[in-house]
């Protein structure tokens, strides 16, 4: 490691992802996966296309059978499909297929500018948001095969917008657009998961409070010449509430954990997928499970993700919910504040932030 720069918190490899993938390089050894502390072996090949729960939206706040589903698949894997229809009527937060074609189109665009471009946009030491890669800040850490943007977008008043790419044109105006309906979309999954455990509406939102942080995080995979090696994404589980995910059109990659073994979230048409986050299990007790989730790499496809995050506001405390505990289930978390900056201190310590707030009895 002599020649890389060395930054006040961090090391940055001298080349990116992307310019090793276009040159062909072999990845250096600190992309090199060596176990995972997730209990699942590293092997591709026990992914197997396995089935994810696909829930209707629509139906989400009048049919029981479909609240049902749902908290079938929060206890079980964390991690469900939601359809949205065609018709934005049909829904009433206005997310319609040619708008989903739009934000792809965009972020492709982004990713596709030369790399000074880029970064004019990348992040400051030690500050999360913008454009960039892995820093090396601990020995153990093995890194991930990816380039990504990462940006706050709500509360509005807290976004930096010298951040948000002017290039290509349209960047901004379909972030704004993008997040608002999600906000919308995430409120709602929020009030079906309150209902699906007989609790009142607001139960989940409430904790988060009146100005919830949402994030977003555009992740690019370029190819790489060792996918039996490599991760585009290290298994972990997201630090938010819930995550809802745009996949790749067509070049798979998410894997989740199900019944100890890692299966493929596979592309459908038309759906978002939903991870459930490590918020929303402290909130629930423990009974909806936060999705333990990894990115494959593959030699020939890029692949492009849009992963959009929701928070608690850092200064609230978030716990579990009290009509969640009683004496056959007694309270597994105690109560944290800005779950966020604890998750980041845990994650350099090498510890699962999620272990660090359990009671242990
Ligand atoms: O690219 C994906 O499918 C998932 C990305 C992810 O897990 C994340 O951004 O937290
Ligand atoms: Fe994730």
């Amino acid at each position: 490691m002599t020649d890389m720069p060395l930054l006040s918190d961090g090391i940055l490899l001298p080349k990116s992802v992307q310019e090793m993938s276009m040159n062909g390089d072999e990845p250096p050894p600190e992309f090199h996966v060596k176990d995972n502390s997730f209990g699942c072996t590293y092997s591709s090949d026990l992914a197997a296309s396995g089935s994810v729960p696909v829930i209707d939206l629509s139906l989400l706040l009048s049919s029981k059978d479909e609240l049902e589903k749902l908290r079938l698949a929060l206890e079980s894997v964390g991690c469900f499909q939601v359809l949205y229809s065609l018709s934005s009527k049909a829904i009433g937060h206005g997310i319609s297929s040619s708008f989903i074609d739009k934000v792809r189109e965009v972020a492709k665009q982004f990713f596709g500018l030369p790399q000074e471009e880029k970064q004019k946009y990348s992040r400051a030491v030690n500050e999360v948001e913008g454009y960039g890669h892995d820093l090396i800040v601990s020995e153990k850490q093995v890194l991930d095969w990816n380039s990504r943007l990462f940006l706050r977008v709500f509360p509005e008043h807290q976004r930096k917008i010298n951040l948000w790419p002017e290039s290509p044109d349209s960047f901004r105006e379909m972030l704004h657009e993008y997040s608002t309906k999600l906000k919308q979309m995430m409120d709602l999954l929020f009030k079906a998961m309150s209902k699906s455990l007989n609790l009142e509406e607001n139960s989940f939102s409430d904790q988060f409070g009146d100005n919830p942080v949402m994030q977003v995080r555009f992740n690019f995979y370029p190819p790489c010449s060792r996918p039996d090696k490599v991760l585009g994404v290290k298994p972990h589980s997201d630090r938010s509430g819930i995550t809802v995910l745009l996949q790749d059109e067509e070049v798979e990659g998410l894997q989740i954990v199900k019944d100890g073994r890692w299966i493929t979230v596979p592309v459908i048409p038309h759906a978002l997928v939903v991870n459930l986050g490590d918020q929303m299990q402290i909130m629930s007790n423990g009974i909806f499970k936060s999705a333990v989730h990894r990115v494959v790499t593959n030699t020939d496809k890029l692949r492009i993700s849009v992963a959009m995050f929701n928070e608690a506001e850092p200064e609230k405390e978030i716990g579990p919910v009290e009509g969640l505990i009683d004496d056959n289930r007694p309270r597994l978390y105690r109560n944290v504040k800005n779950y966020a900056s604890f998750n980041y201190e845990c994650f350099q310590k090498g510890k699962v932030a999620l272990e660090e707030v359990k009671l242990h009895a």
